[in-house]
């Protein structure tokens, strides 16, 4: 039997034929249609008639997958198989690899694209001058973002860390343990970071923003997911489209790690950098103390457990957007390490969290940080508490800025679940080594074999 008339005739109800011609059909399934539907054909075929060979390709125009699989005759009377193209047009990359798994085949396809090479013009900050955005960071229509006016940021606790040092501790404190259970995030206010120094570091921020490439990125636009230095967006695996962001990404702790290569060589962008880094390390230490105290343990055993700081600093810059409603500024994840203190720096909206399946949105309270709990918290408290997603969403009005703070780990920091919060109820979550956990990003991006900046 022809291949393409029987699954023409067996699932498509809505194939068309393609405008170029011949050789196949254009499907305008969704993913969740399309996956089980052509591999439930495929595995369904008697193996003596499953084609013989299979390709996948793939390009994102519109931000898409398209998928072309190749069937070739492997008896005579598969002659009029010939080669059948069948393009899909609304299939999302995690379709796509579980397909290929289904169908016994790698991950991944034999021939991926080259490496796409950026330059400084592909800076997400020059292409947003232009009036549309380029396929690259179209997101499939099921990871877009909605823009959620219906939730109010007001129900993020805000913390007021003042009451710490008084008669409301034990009450700051509770407020902190039910933030982290129930959120996993909260705002704090009266946190103890000198505003003066919050103050210079803005300062220098948006005046390292407003110097010219070459001197953001003396060594050039950074390398690779591992290197310091100022750079732009890669293709996340989970989407395959890009962030709308540029960054400046540096890690300050242990000093010794300062790459200053790659640092601006400006004597008061440097001393900026290292007098609000200490105030995030201090910051960061007196948070994992609380958490610490409200696991019921003692103040210095996250702190124990996490091992050496190994803080990074995400300068995170999303220029405006032309086109927000299909595009994100940092798609989905969680954070790897500890704690993180992310400012947002001026009065605009970006930062959405994720709980009970909704996003909410976090209005910027000046002043105020954002603490989230981490991956490696969520391991060494045993999952007390959980490191929760978030994104930060675009607009096409305002650029926004936003300063991460990570309490990252040395790469070789095996995390386990701290044995007091271990009980037969709560069996131990696996251990998990920094630099693997870490690295998984990174490895998850070649598998797609397409890093942005390469
Ligand atoms: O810009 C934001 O609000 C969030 C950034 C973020 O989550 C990150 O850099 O890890
Ligand atoms: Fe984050």
């Amino acid at each position: 039997m022809h291949c393409s008339q029987h699954l023409r005739r067996t699932h498509l109800s809505t194939c068309v034929p393609l405008s170029c011609g011949c050789l196949g059909l254009t499907w305008s399934l969704t993913p969740s249609q399309f996956s089980p539907c052509l591999s439930s054909f495929l595995l369904s075929l008697p193996q003596a008639s499953r084609p013989p060979l299979m390709a996948l390709a793939h390009t994102f125009p519109c931000g898409y997958i398209y998928v072309y699989i190749y069937f070739l005759p492997r008896r005579p009377s598969h002659s009029s198989c010939k080669l059948s193209v069948y393009t899909l047009s609304t299939y999302s990359r995690p379709a796509y690899f579980s397909l290929r798994l289904q169908l016994g085949l790698a991950p991944m396809a034999p021939a991926m694209p080259p490496p796409v090479k950026l330059t400084e013009g592909d800076l997400v900050e020059r292409i947003s001058k232009g009036e549309n955005i380029p396929d690259a960071f179209v997101l499939p229509v099921e990871h877009r973002p909605e823009v959620c006016l219906t939730r109010s940021s007001d129900e993020i606790p805000i913390v007021d860390m003042a009451g710490l040092e008084g008669e409301k501790r034990e009450e700051v404190l509770a407020l902190m343990h039910k933030a982290c259970l129930e959120w996993g995030f909260f705002q704090v206010i009266n946190h103890g970071v000198d505003p003066s120094v919050m103050e210079y570091m803005k300062q220098q921020v948006e005046e390292f923003l407003s110097l010219p490439m070459h001197e953001r990125a003396p060594g050039g636009i950074r390398k690779g997911v591992a290197s310091q230095g100022y750079g732009t967006g890669y293709v996340k695996p989970d989407t395959g489209a890009r962030d709308w962001r540029d960054y400046f990404l540096l890690r300050t702790y242990p000093e010794s790690m300062r790459d200053y290569e790659t640092w601006p060589n400006r004597e008061s962008f440097r001393d900026a950098i290292s007098k609000y880094t200490l105030e995030m390390k201090k910051l960061a230490e007196r948070l994992l103390e609380c958490l610490s105290i409200n696991l019921g343990l003692a103040p210095d055993a996250l702190k124990n457990a996490l091992g050496e700081l190994h803080q990074d600093l995400l300068i995170n810059h999303y220029p405006p957007c032309p086109n927000p409603s299909v595009a994100v500024g940092a798609n989905k994840h969680t954070d790897l390490g500890g704690v993180t203190c992310l400012w947002q720096l001026d009065d605009v909206v970006g930062l959405q969290v994720l709980k009970d399946g909704e996003w909410y949105p976090v209005h910027p309270k000046p002043g105020a940080y954002i603490i989230n709990v981490a991956d490696m918290v969520e391991v060494a408290s045993n999952g007390i508490y959980r490191s929760i997603q978030h994104r930060a969403v675009v607009n096409p009005a305002k650029r926004r800025i936003s300063i991460a703070a990570f309490y990252d780990l040395h790469p070789d920091a095996i995390v386990k679940p701290i044995p007091e919060l271990v009980s037969p109820e709560r069996p131990a979550c696996p251990s998990v080594r920094f630099g693997d956990h870490a690295m998984k990003l990174a490895i998850e991006t070649d598998k797609v074999g397409k890093k942005v900046v390469d």
